[in-house]
């Protein structure tokens, strides 16, 4: 028989301390309190006040916490290792957690944007209007490339055999972003090491990899998709612009949102946009992906080559 804690679902959220990933779990909780929720973070003094954060609103709720850096691969095995021993199923992971460091804006491309066809294209994507500087990890890998992207795969692989179960479906879930560009990706340098778009890079190699996943886990029961949350006031958009600039450039935001608002089954090869608006209309629109199979597919063996160099480093060490 099994007891009412094996019945539950588990859900996973990493970077769940804070804005997008504190807010989903809320919103989580609040259409099904009887989940088990694992808050996935890097620094357990922000997850310990994101839990009673969490538990203020929700009392009853079933909150865990787990430590890993999405950065660190060493951490990232470590805490596989934990979910293993903690855990006999997972039902949902939303692979969240996610940086962009040093960001700096364009004023010139902005100035430019701001008077062309492009404007609303611009404000609701960023194109062109944002670079990064980015870092080597002690894994030797880019930053950004191993939180956004790499320390996830691994997390996924690792977490396989309760991902892909025969009785029951699991389903991925990636924060991408509007953001994620195919002229900002490339194959031959898919960490980004040469440009300075580090992020989008990362996102776009987010899209490219969930359509990967699907094609190579569907038949063994898992399926990812990737979600675009939309431009959310959180610790990375302040390491953009600081508050009270947002609320300054809010306005033309919101016409950029009223102009693009069009109301419409998980398809693969669609991003589902968040479309809420601050005037009331709140509904999620799936756009098909600016890429192709092959180079999902070929970026998947990439990462599996660099999974299997980065295995045999770890059992060297
Ligand atoms: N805000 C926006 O407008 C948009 C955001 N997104 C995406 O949504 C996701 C969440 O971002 P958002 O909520 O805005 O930003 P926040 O900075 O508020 O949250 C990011 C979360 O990720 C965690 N995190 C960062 N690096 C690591 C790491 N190495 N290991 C573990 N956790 C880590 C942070 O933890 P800590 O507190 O310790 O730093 C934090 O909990 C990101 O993937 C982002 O790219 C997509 C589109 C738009
Ligand atoms: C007066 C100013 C210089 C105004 C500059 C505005 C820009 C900084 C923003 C306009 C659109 C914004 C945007 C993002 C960042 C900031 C802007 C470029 C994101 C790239 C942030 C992260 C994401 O994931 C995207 C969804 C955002 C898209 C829009």
């Amino acid at each position: 028989m099994m007891s009412s804690d094996n019945m539950k679902k588990v859900v996973l959220v990493t970077g769940a301390n804070s804005g997008i990933g504190l807010a989903l779990c809320k919103r989580l909780l609040s259409v099904d309190d009887q989940i088990h929720l694992c808050l996935a973070c890097r620094n357990m003094q922000r997850a310990e006040t994101a839990r009673a954060a969490l538990l203020c609103s929700h009392p009853g709720a079933d909150i865990a916490l787990l430590k890993v850096d999405v950065g660190s691969l060493k951490s990232v095995l470590e805490a596989a290792k934990e979910l293993k021993q903690r855990y006999r199923r997972l039902d949902y992971l939303y692979l969240n957690a996610g940086i962009m460091p040093n960001p700096r804006i364009d004023f010139n491309a902005f100035i430019n944007g701001l008077f062309s066809r492009k404007a609303i294209h611009m404000f609701a994507t960023g194109e062109g209007l944002l670079t990064q500087e980015d870092q080597v990890t002690e894994d030797g890998l880019q930053n950004v490339f191993a939180t956004n992207v790499f320390g996830h795969f691994i997390l996924l692989r690792e977490l396989e055999p309760f991902l892909c179960q025969s009785e029951k479906e699991s389903l991925v879930i990636w924060s991408s972003s509007s953001n994620a560009r195919r002229s900002a990706f490339s194959l031959t340098d898919y960490q980004h090491t040469q440009g300075k778009e580090s992020y989008s890079s990362s996102k776009y190699a987010t899209d490219l990899l969930s359509v990967a996943l699907n094609n190579h886990y569907n038949k063994q029961g898992l399926y990812s998709s990737v979600v675009c949350p939309g431009l959310v006031m959180t610790h990375l958009t302040y390491g953009i612009l600081p508050p009270f600039f947002w609320t300054l450039i809010l306005p033309i935001m919101l016409l950029v949102w009223l102009f693009k608002q069009k109301p419409e089954s998980l398809d693969p090869l669609a991003k589902y946009y968040s479309c809420t608006s601050g005037l009331g209309s709140n509904y999620v629109k799936p756009v098909k992906m600016d890429l192709d199979e092959e180079a999902a597919e070929a970026f998947y063996q990439k990462l599996l080559d660099l999974e299997t160099k980065y295995r045999c480093w770890q059992n060297v060490k």
